[in-house]
């Protein structure tokens, strides 16, 4: 098999004497949908928040690619291609959808390179074709229509459709994304599956917090879970639905 895109070696992080994350090692494949399960308080979260970034782990290293980015600034993991969406989308309220979009760290990496360079006119080209791009984003996410709407106002499910257009500014390769179905309206979480798809098989790779069941048997595989900060299961989602121990801890009636 190829070279894994993320691979993690045991990853802890401790809060005070908590171990929200004991010794976690695992690979991400290229071009896969990885769903990470598991209980309320898992540590499924804070790992997010380790490999993206926000939080330095306690001990263990991560690789993108090959490349250490273990501590890594979420800026600077986000300009080698990893974007995350978060459990709850905070946009920026009173700002239009497509600002939002237009706002993507991507986009700022980009002036901050070249804005002391540029002179008034190429200031104004390099917006004009970060508003094309971030429209094209937003048609893809299906929220053209609702481009210029305050951002505040839009459903929570469309807030996460956002996210995904704020990520994919940036072109990532390796997207994580914390529970994106939860409160969303099931015509909504149809077209964000759809546009999941539509991004792995154009090779974008995706690791998939999600409590709903039915979305992680269907559309991920492999499928890891972890309890208690430590990774308890890793194998198929067919493997995973007749895993006695996942089945009577983690699935339960949700599966039958
Ligand atoms: N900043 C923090 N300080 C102290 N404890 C924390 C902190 N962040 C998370 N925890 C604790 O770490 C544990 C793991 O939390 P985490 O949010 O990673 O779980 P999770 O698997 O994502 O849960 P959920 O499915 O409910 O989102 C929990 O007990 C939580 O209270």
């Amino acid at each position: 098999m190829a070279d894994p895109i993320l691979s993690i070696r045991n990853v802890s992080k401790t809060f005070g004497e908590f171990r929200a994350v004991n010794d976690v090692s695992l690979d991400i494949h290229a071009g896969t949908i990885t769903g990470l399960i598991g209980p309320n308080g898992a540590g499924k979260t804070t790992l997010f928040n380790v490999l993206t970034g926000m939080l330095k782990p306690t001990g263990g290293t991560v690789h993108l690619d090959g490349q250490n980015v273990t501590g890594f600034s979420p800026d600077a993991l986000f300009s080698l291609g990893l974007g995350r969406t978060f459990q709850i989308p905070r946009p920026f309220a009173k700002m239009s959808v497509l600002e939002n979009v237009m706002l993507s760290p991507m986009a700022q990496v980009g002036e901050r390179v070249w804005g002391p360079f540029l002179g008034a006119a190429k200031m104004r080209d390099q917006e004009a074709t970060i508003r094309k791009r971030a429209m094209e984003v937003l048609d893809f996410v299906t929220l053209a229509p609702l481009a210029d709407q305050a951002a505040g106002q839009i459903s929570g499910g469309q807030m996460k459709l956002l996210e995904l257009a704020r990520i994919l500014m940036g072109d990532p390769k390796l997207i994580l994304l914390d529970e994106p179905a939860a409160g969303v309206n099931p015509t909504l979480t149809k077209t964000l599956i759809e546009k999941i798809e539509e991004l792995n098989r154009d090779g974008k790779t995706f690791v998939i917090i999600e409590h709903d069941m039915d979305f992680v048997m269907q559309h991920c595989d492999p499928v890891i879970a972890l309890a208690e900060g430590r990774k308890v299961f890793e194998g198929t989602a067919d493997e995973a639905q007749s895993n006695p121990v996942l089945l009577d801890a983690y699935l339960g009636a949700q599966v039958e």
